[in-house]
């Protein structure tokens, strides 16, 4: 492969795709509407969210345990590890979980690493069709001071 097709062909990213409960339908239909971009990456997902994509709409995707047992948590593990470069993550900003401090420390990791995180549509829309999901960019953490 030439240097210049390297710099040409988009990167697959590694995508992380979670929902809540509440916001799975709403999670489903963006990534339905936005199938054809997403299956050029690597996908990721929480078991139920990740089964659901599997299911009914075909994508091949890696699951992880159902967030309530540690999925969160597994998505967390592979975000320090540098293994994950993009998260969407519809949480429910209405109801409790029973594992409110799992989604905290997915959240708090995914920014100390800097890692572009969606937690709705509009910014699930902005993220799948930046220029980001082209580029490598940096995913030291960020020092805040
Ligand atoms: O609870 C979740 C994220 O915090 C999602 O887990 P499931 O995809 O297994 O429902």
């Amino acid at each position: 492969m030439s240097k210049k097709q390297r710099r040409t062909m988009p990167q697959k990213k590694r995508i992380a795709l979670i929902a809540h409960d509440n916001r799975k339908r709403d999670l489903l239909e963006w990534v339905r509407f936005n199938k054809h971009v997403l299956s050029r990456h690597h996908l990721f997902g929480t078991g139920t969210t990740g089964s659901l994509i599997k299911d009914e709409l075909a994508l091949p995707i890696h699951c992880f345990n159902s967030g309530p047992l540690g999925g969160d948590l597994q998505i967390g593990s592979k975000i320090v590890d540098g293994e994950i470069d993009v998260l969407i993550f519809f949480w429910d900003p209405l109801e409790a979980q029973p594992h409110d401090v799992d989604v905290k420390a997915l959240l708090r990791v995914a920014v100390l690493y800097n890692i572009p995180t969606a937690s709705n549509r509009a910014t699930a829309d902005f993220l799948i069709s930046s220029v980001l999901m082209e580029q490598t960019y940096e995913r030291e953490i960020q020092l805040m001071k």
